[in-house]
């Protein structure tokens, strides 16, 4: 086999806390993490000299070295010693820099694919070992679904993850967010208010929807919103259009709002869209990364 397609599925927090700080300026969080259905998608084909060639439908993305799936090539061939070279196709759907781990679910794509193409028969834990040296997200999107994540986000605990009668409403303003940036805001600011994340997994259990909407909480939100008002307007636009709670993904911007019925979804998908071009109802799904022929 020398060519194979993937789907590289993008995620949704349910919930972030943020506990600590290590020494090398990482966070210790505990967060619930739930991959939704959609994704950009990956082909990889095998090529005989050494280049890794990327190729895009996004122009929003780096092609060349700083590009996450080039790292994670370059990183499986270095620890396994193979003297070969690939070509990344990536269709890219999910919205970059936006808090739903694009990058890192490319990423763990291609650790996945090129496990399969190059034989190298490597446990799930062993590639969400190697993935962890790309970034704090990747070790959950290899194999994605709904887990409670701790330490950096690498501490992967599975639970029941959302009803896929829900819809989840995602939009993306068009602003740029930095990560890093929110992650160092934390540091001095006073955390007043926290997720309930045991009780947040008794409602996903219970498929108590209403409820884990009503208490869904994120302590990066109030540090984003400050810098970018606008995620703000986007929930309350969405909660006075019958979501049954909204919140913010990840670091930003992206906002979610979970819904029971599909036309209050699309009925509110349309009014942002018209100021959102981002902006798409989804389900949750259980596989963050799929081989795809
Ligand atoms: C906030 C979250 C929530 O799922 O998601 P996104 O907003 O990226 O989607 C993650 O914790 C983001 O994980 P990820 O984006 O993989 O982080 P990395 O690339 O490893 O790190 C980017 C920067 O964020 C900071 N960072 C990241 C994770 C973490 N637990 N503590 C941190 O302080 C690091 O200092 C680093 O400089
Ligand atoms: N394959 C990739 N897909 C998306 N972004 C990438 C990729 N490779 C590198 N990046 C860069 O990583 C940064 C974070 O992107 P992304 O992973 O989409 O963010 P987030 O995890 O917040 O959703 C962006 O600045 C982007 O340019």
């Amino acid at each position: 086999m020398n060519s194979i397609k993937l789907k590289s599925r993008a995620k949704i927090n349910l919930s972030i806390d943020v506990l600590g700080k290590r020494q090398d300026g990482y966070h210790l969080v505990e967060m619930i993490m739930q991959t939704i259905d959609l994704y950009d998608l990956i082909e990889i084909s095998e090529r005989e000299d050494n280049q890794i060639i990327i190729k895009s439908t996004s122009n929003e993305i780096p092609l060349d070295c700083n590009n996450l799936v080039y790292k994670a090539a370059d990183l499986i061939r270095n620890t396994f010693d193979i003297n070969k070279g690939v070509e990344i196709y990536i269709k890219k759907n999910i919205p970059v820099a936006a808090g739903m781990a694009g990058g890192s679910s490319n990423a763990a794509a291609i650790l996945v694919g090129l496990n399969k193409i190059w034989n190298l028969n490597l446990s799930d834990q062993k590639l969400e070992e190697i993935g962890l040296k790309l970034g704090a997200d990747v070790p959950f999107c290899i194999n994605g679904g709904a887990v409670l994540a701790s330490g950096i986000g690498e501490e992967l605990t599975p639970i029941k993850g959302l009803s896929k009668d829900v819809c989840i409403l995602v939009c993306k303003p068009d602003l740029f967010v930095s990560t890093k940036e929110i992650y160092e805001c934390i540091d001095s600011k006073h955390i007043e208010k926290r997720p309930n994340n045991q009780f947040l997994i008794d409602c996903l259990k219970n498929e108590n929807t209403r409820q884990l909407a009503e208490n869904m909480f994120n302590v990066l939100e109030e540090v984003t919103v400050d810098k970018h008002p606008v995620i703000q307007q986007i929930e309350d636009i969405m909660t006075r259009n019958k979501a049954l709670g909204a919140m913010m993904s990840g670091s930003g911007p992206t906002v979610f709002g979970l819904y029971e019925n599909r036309e209050d979804a699309l009925k509110c998908k349309s009014i942002l869209e018209k100021q959102f071009k981002q902006t798409f109802v989804v389900a949750c799904e259980e596989k963050g990364v799929e081989v795809n022929g």
